[in-house]
């Protein structure tokens, strides 16, 4: 596989970021699929208002079932809403009629966690695909393609089939595909959920490196926390239909308000008690017995040098028993459970030392 291209060199897509906000917003949406009868009819969402701001990558996670494949095909017209209206740049679409969504999806690109590229035709052919069936010129195709094929890094594999690729090379020539018509919309549809973490990651910045060297939004649809966390600016958090939390990603991660975000962010920003101690952690402190703490780092204090202050200023041994450091939408954000001794007035010092340093410690138990 060849480096990626920067676009900017390349001259394709580029624009400004001057697009009037927001890109899409959905105004109390609703959509019932239709059963057999009126008990049968399967209310699939319900009253979703989501903005997507121009120019931002905006992530919505759910479990299965919750609704998300149905919240991202109404933005491409694939389905269209019962209630409430969808704003693309200031259009209703639900008004649209079928000439109306066709001029729409020429804006719009879509890549899906199967790839969906035509396996009869090379790799060249299937990026050339929507500029062809848009009347583009042959020479303007060919010289778009190698553009685009140089983008997302797989110049030397124009006259392979999609057989010979890997799963990530496949995910780069859908994104190639969705890019042949200059969208200033990508949406993504489980799009690395067929991939390992590796591809996974590399996947993902491509798509960041589109969004912000392309000018392009991007909306995703996902059930894997770890992609909100490394590109999303954006997260909603869907369920049984209805959005139930919705905000910037670092701040939804680290305060999350609703128990589904808190069980969904848990897998990436948590510390987990070790067994060994699990097992030992009781709720009240008993002579001798050490305080167990998990001390929560955001943003600045992310890196402060907590073990090192609380032993010079309270003088205390701080035991580390687990801890993790990360970073959510690119800001750092780490996690670390300590033991100290658990004697008033030791522990009160140390819980206000924390406070002072600008920590969240949340008390976890007491160990012997
Ligand atoms: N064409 C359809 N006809 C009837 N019900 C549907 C249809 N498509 C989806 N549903 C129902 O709507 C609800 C939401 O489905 P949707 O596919 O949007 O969820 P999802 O979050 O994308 O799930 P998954 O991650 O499993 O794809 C589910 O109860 C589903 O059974």
């Amino acid at each position: 596989m060849n480096a990626p291209v920067k676009p900017d060199a390349l001259g394709i897509g580029a624009r400004p970021f001057a697009v009037p906000d927001p890109i899409i917003r959905f105004e109390q949406v609703g959509k019932t699929y239709a059963g057999r009868s009126r008990q049968q009819a399967v209310a699939a969402l319900s009253g979703i208002d989501l903005t997507v701001p121009a120019g931002a990558i905006v992530g919505v996670i759910g479990r299965s079932g919750a609704g998300k494949s149905t919240l991202i095909r109404l933005v491409n017209g694939l389905e269209h809403a019962t209630a409430g209206r969808i704003l693309i740049e200031g259009e209703d679409v639900t008004a649209l009629n079928e000439a109306g969504w066709r001029r729409r999806r020429r804006e719009i690109g879509m890549i899906f966690q199967h790839f969906n590229l035509l396996s009869s035709r090379t790799v060249f052919d299937n990026v050339a695909l929507p500029l062809e069936i848009a009347g583009t010129p042959k020479a303007t195709i060919a010289s778009k393609v190698e553009k685009l094929l140089a983008l997302v890094g797989l110049a030397d594999k124009s006259g392979r089939y999609p057989a010979e690729l890997s799963g990530g090379q496949k995910q780069r020539v859908g994104i190639a595909r969705a890019l042949a018509t200059d969208p200033k919309l990508l949406l993504c549809d489980e799009a690395t959920s067929a991939l390992d973490p590796e591809t996974t990651q590399s996947i993902l910045a491509l798509l960041r490196q589109v969004n912000r060297e392309l000018g392009i939004t991007i909306l995703l649809i996902t059930h894997e926390i770890p992609v909100i966390k490394e590109i999303c600016d954006r997260v909603a958090v869907i369920e049984g239909g209805r959005i139930v939390e919705e905000g910037e990603t670092f701040a939804v991660f680290t305060n999350p308000q609703h128990p589904t975000t808190a069980r969904f962010v848990e897998a990436v920003t948590g510390v987990e008690v070790p067994a060994h101690l699990a097992d030992r952690i009781r709720p009240e402190a008993r002579p001798g017995s050490e305080i167990v703490l998990r001390i929560t780092f955001t943003g600045e204090n992310a890196t402060a040098p907590v073990i090192s202050r609380l032993s010079s200023v309270v003088g205390v041994d701080v035991n580390i028993l687990a801890g993790r450091i990360d970073a959510i939408a690119g800001k750092p954000f780490g996690s670390l459970l300590v033991s100290v001794p658990s004697r008033i007035p030791e522990s009160e010092a140390v819980l206000g030392a924390l406070r002072n340093l600008g920590l969240k410690a949340e008390v976890i138990g007491h160990v012997s």
